[in-house]
């Protein structure tokens, strides 16, 4: 149940997460509001997808206590939608675009009888035409590319009307092109709905316009701010205890000296970050 349309969408206090001896995070304080887009930084193996997954009720916390729109953490929740990392769809795969996002419907809602299954047609239509793939939605998914495939997923992780979105990487080894396609329709979604969006991510600058916090994760440290807060030589130097540079080129953010992943902000090309106001002509 929920609380009310005013409790936060998200409520992190004192949260903990451990793997046996292994202590990811710890102390770990967050509220998101509705409708907030927080990005979660931070190299390879820091949490970040353990945050998400406990979130979704599948990994416990090791202390503290987490809340979705004012209710204890549990899988199933139709409150969450979830974008997973992007595998790409074999192409044997028997199912079509239209099933893939059907799968994001919480059927006791609907019910199995005529009417049932008619108001399940109409939302899986409407959250098809929400991401703009009505010309392939009948498509085997294994015949699509790799962006066709991720509105899709995107799709059918707003099927259920969530009230948050976790997205793990959703742009990795899209184009630009699709960068922008996704992370837009992400964005337009809180924007119309005020859906809170976590939004896991090596690379911030094809989002950075749309960022109104980030949680920066290293090794059991974290930071939380807006991105001008955090992403800074001052802060990311004394989370990664190294010396870290963050250089500002062109309105992109370009981060030196982790030693890790993170680096790759820097070799990635011409990133524009002007995606909040890219227009999907589609
Ligand atoms: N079920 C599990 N049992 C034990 N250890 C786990 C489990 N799941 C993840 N880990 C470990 O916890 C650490 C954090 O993993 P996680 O996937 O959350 O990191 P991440 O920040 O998302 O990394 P990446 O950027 O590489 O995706 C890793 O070292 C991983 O090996």
């Amino acid at each position: 149940m929920s609380a009310g349309s005013t409790a936060p969408a998200i409520e992190l206090s004192g949260a903990a997460l451990a793997y046996g001896d292994r202590t990811l995070w710890t102390g770990l304080d967050l509220t998101v509001a509705p409708g907030e887009f927080l990005a979660v930084l931070g190299p390879n193996g820091s949490g970040k997808t353990s945050l998400l997954k406990m979130l979704l009720g599948q990994v416990p916390l090791s202390a503290g206590t987490a809340r979705i729109a004012g209710s204890p953490v549990r899988t199933g929740n139709p409150a969450v939608g979830y974008i997973p990392q992007q595998k790409t769809m074999d192409e044997g795969l028997p199912l079509r675009g239209r099933d893939l996002v059907g799968l994001g419907v919480d059927g006791h809602r609907w019910g199995t009888g005529f009417r049932g299954r008619r108001a399940r047609r109409a939302i899986v239509d409407d959250a098809i035409a929400e991401v703009g793939a009505q010309s392939y939605a009948n498509a085997p998914v294994g015949a699509l590319s790799g962006g066709e495939q991720q509105r899709l997923r995107v799709a059918q992780a707003l099927v259920g009307d969530p009230t948050v979105l976790l997205c793990d990487e959703p742009l990795l080894s899209l184009d630009l092109a699709n960068q922008h396609r996704v992370s837009d329709l992400i964005h337009r979604r809180r924007l119309r709905h005020d859906t809170a969006v976590l939004f896991v991510t090596h690379e911030i600058n094809p989002i950075l316009p749309l960022v109104d916090r980030v949680l920066y994760l290293v090794d059991g440290r974290f930071r939380i701010g807006t991105a001008a807060e955090v992403m800074t030589s001052e802060v990311l130097s004394e989370l990664y205890r190294t010396e870290v540079e963050v250089l500002h080129v062109r309105g992109r953010l370009v981060v030196v000296g982790t030693g890790d992943a993170i680096d790759a902000l820097g070799g990635a090309g011409e990133l524009s970050t002007d995606c909040a106001h890219h227009e999907d002509h589609e």
